[in-house]
């Protein structure tokens, strides 16, 4: 069964259309990453699948209930979220803020489990800082924790690294696939075309209110390749070859004469796929 499924799915907001015919369906342990540009419809769609606003039209279904559904009580239990409008208690410290949202989820073992986010996000040291004293990227490594949490089954984070530095990324990484190892589903949206490579097992472009392309990302790299090589020589010079008769006749030279470093396949970033598709860059 999806997790979450997504059929025809429109979006308007008065006369302007956000959402136009979108379709998604996502796996049970996917981490699946939506990119598109400013104003693509990504932070909306993530509020339609946690049912803070319906649908216009279509089918969205999560857990196989209508999306709106998810609001209610028992299903919010099951659903983490991370957004750009979820805010802290600013009164509050870190620890009070989570140890606040616990009780909520009716977390078992509150204070093992806080421990446990605090360094899954490297908060450890800063536990007791209240929140109105908190960092950009540092709220945003506690919001990650809260989302967390209650270790739901299904995780909607968007951009969830935005404002972090490479090394609390690659800590939220490493999180983010030991809770795929464990079964979790994991709906990101982000802009990072590294973190959609190296961390999502599908991504998905969105472009005009609709998925354009969706697949692996080694996939859709491959696919996109232009057949050209590149070559280092041992003299520290580089060259691009083309799929021509010259140019392998060429390195076939360069190769005979022990003249050869490094040969490598030209393939495209994600984001150059997407201006390749869209006419758009990825921003
Ligand atoms: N509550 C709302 N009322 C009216 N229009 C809205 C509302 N929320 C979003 N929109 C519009 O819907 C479109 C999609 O917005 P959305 O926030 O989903 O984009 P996004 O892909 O998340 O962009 P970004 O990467 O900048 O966050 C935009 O044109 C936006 O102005």
């Amino acid at each position: 069964m999806s997790i979450i499924y997504m059929h025809q799915v429109s979006k308007y907001f008065g006369q302007e259309k956000a959402l136009d015919g979108l379709d998604v369906e996502i796996g049970s342990g996917e981490i699946y990453g939506f990119l598109g540009p400013s104003g693509a419809g990504k932070t909306t769609t993530i509020h339609l699948l946690t049912g803070q606003m319906p649908i216009t039209d279509g089918e969205a279904e999560v857990f196989g209930k209508p999306a709106l559904q998810m609001k209610r009580r028992e299903n919010l239990q099951r659903i983490g979220i991370m957004t750009e409008a979820s805010g802290l208690y600013q009164r509050l410290t870190v620890q009070e803020n989570l140890a606040l949202f616990a009780k909520l989820y009716g977390v078992k073992q509150p204070k093992k489990r806080i421990d446990e986010v605090l360094e899954l996000t490297g908060m450890q040291g800063d536990h007791k800082k209240l929140a109105s004293k908190l960092s950009k990227g540092m709220t945003q490594r506690v919001l990650f924790a809260r989302a967390v949490l209650h270790e739901p089954e299904l995780l909607f984070l968007d951009e969830p690294t935005a404002a972090l530095d490479p090394a609390s990324s690659s800590r939220i990484h490493r999180g983010l696939k030991e809770m795929r190892e464990r079964g979790t589903t994991i709906f990101l949206t982000t802009h990072d075309m590294q973190e959609a490579e190296t961390l999502c097992d599908r991504v998905a472009f969105l472009d005009d209110g609709r998925v354009q392309l969706s697949d692996k990302p080694k996939l859709l790299r491959q696919a996109y390749a232009d057949g050209t090589i590149s070559v280092e020589l041992k003299d520290g010079s580089a060259y691009s070859l083309q799929q021509t008769k010259d140019d392998a006749a060429k390195l076939a030279d360069w190769i005979g004469s022990g003249r050869v470093a490094e040969v490598k396949t030209n393939l495209p970033t994600l984001g150059d796929i997407f201006i390749q598709t869209t006419g758009r860059e990825l921003v």
